[in-house]
């Protein structure tokens, strides 16, 4: 048996898979979503294809979280959230797809939060991501909508941070979480010291699922701390990209799961994302880069690079020329990037070059403006990329420079995938009231 095939093979005690079912057939559509499947099949399918939910009230949610839900902000839940909490209040296994931006962390944040019998001393869900800033984003939106629920604790644990530190904790009854979030290899650690219990997990989450399933180190350490949970519960994946090919491995892990697509791959660009690329060599990146950011209105600008060193080196130049520049990526200490992304998610600095470590989930509002200085090598990471810009169906700008033939293929394998046209960007510029909120 090859590694690939023993990494997704559990036995059948472990795991009922589920074939997807065909979308035409018996597929419900809803809005831009395509869903099928659910427990108890047709009869759920009508349940929520008849549910028009206008307002949170509607999901009967705990009265905490709905006082929570009115201190966020939020008036309407999303297309996404409309179709995907009252399967995931009924404990449905679900795999989503949706698009970026559009609300997928409240799914399992409120679900699983309504959920939540906090016993002390016991962790009952687990939510792993694929970045530790995204770990420490999503411990920050449990805090939000668990905050009068006082009695739920909630600890984020990701590597490149002290161990002992964890250990403490976990060893403490008193604050030992109900809620655990992480990226996979530090809780596996954890797991496999025995340090962290999870036999007691009800509800297993994903987001980002198929970057984490598509990196074989990261299956395998997803999968170990699988096999620590126990078979009931309720397993729940997201990602705003699902490729046929993930779709199956993903199930997996599920046992007849609601599955939620965005079948129609045009219908995952952003509505008030407006796409532009750039044309010129490599020797010209920093002058435009420079004459746009001077030109350009934003509230604060993304620019994805490809390496470490590029992203320090790009930092370096825009600080010299007296941009409020900040890096993000690999190659500073843990600390100090979650204090960097604080940083930058608190409004203290505009301007974040960064790796690809910001190139998913991480949502900070005041993005608008998303600048790929280097091209990514494939569509989704573009897709992922240009949706820190424009969240939650605000408006936005991305510019991507696009220098040499291999930009040149990936741009139009770009418009092929998602059927959008991205036009060259216009010599007079954009009209700022166009990609700003009014
Ligand atoms: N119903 C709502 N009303 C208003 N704002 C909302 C609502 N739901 C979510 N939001 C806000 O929208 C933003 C984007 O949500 P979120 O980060 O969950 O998107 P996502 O679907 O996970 O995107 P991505 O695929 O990029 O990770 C967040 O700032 C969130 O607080």
């Amino acid at each position: 048996m090859s590694t690939e095939e023993d990494l997704i093979d559990y036995s059948d005690e472990e795991l009922e898979t589920t074939k997807a079912p065909a979308a035409t057939n018996g597929a419900a559509k809803k809005g831009d979503l395509t869903v099928t499947g659910a427990k108890g099949d047709a009869k759920a399918k009508g349940s929520y294809v008849g549910i028009h939910a206008t307002g949170f009230r509607d999901f009967l949610l705990k009265g905490e979280l709905l006082r929570a839900i009115t201190d966020c902000g939020f008036e309407h839940p999303s297309e996404v959230q409309q179709t995907c909490i009252p399967q995931a209040l009924l404990n449905t296994d679900i795999l989503c797809q949706a698009k970026s931006g559009l609300g997928k962390t409240a799914v399992f944040v409120l679900t699983t939060l309504h959920a939540l019998e906090p016993v002390p001393g016991e962790c009952s869900i687990l939510v792993m991501c694929h970045t530790r800033e995204l770990a420490y984003q999503i411990k920050n939106e449990y805090a939000r909508f668990s905050k009068y629920l006082p009695e739920v604790k909630t600890a984020v644990f990701y590597g490149g941070t002290p161990m002992a530190k964890d250990l403490e904790l976990l060893k403490n009854k008193e604050q030992y979480p109900n809620i655990i979030v992480g990226t996979p290899g530090r809780l596996n650690a954890l797991v496999r010291d025995k340090a962290l219990s999870l036999r007691n997990i009800k509800h297993f989450v994903l987001d980002e699922c198929d970057k984490m399933l598509d990196q074989i180190d990261m299956r395998r350490d997803v999968q170990e701390i699988f096999r620590a949970t126990p078979t009931e519960k309720q397993v729940m994946m997201f990602s705003a990209t699902l490729s046929q090919e993930i779709r199956p491995i993903c199930k997996k892990f599920m046992r007849n799961p609601m599955e939620v697509y965005v079948d129609d791959e045009t219908k995952l660009t952003l509505h008030g994302l407006q796409q532009y690329f750039i044309k010129l060599g490599e020797g010209e990146k920093n002058r435009k880069l420079n004459e746009l950011l001077d030109t350009l209105e934003f509230n604060q600008v993304i620019i994805f690079v490809k390496s470490t060193l590029r992203a320090t080196e790009l930092d370096k130049l825009l600080r010299d020329c007296n941009f409020p520049s900040i890096a993000v990526h690999s190659g500073v200490t843990q600390e100090e990037r979650i204090k960097r992304y604080k940083e930058f998610k608190e409004f203290n600095k505009r301007i974040c070059v960064a790796t690809d470590v910001f190139g998913r989930g991480i949502d900070i509002e005041r993005i608008n403006l998303a600048i790929n200085y280097d091209l990514p090598t494939d569509a989704d990471s573009y897709l992922h990329r240009v949706g820190r810009a424009g969240r939650f169906g605000t408006k936005g700008l991305s510019i991507s420079f696009v220098s040499g033939e291999q930009d040149e293929n990936v741009l139009a394998e770009i418009e092929k995938r998602f059927d959008a046209k991205v036009p060259q960007y216009p010599e007079g510029g954009v009209d700022s009231s166009t990609y700003m909120q009014a």
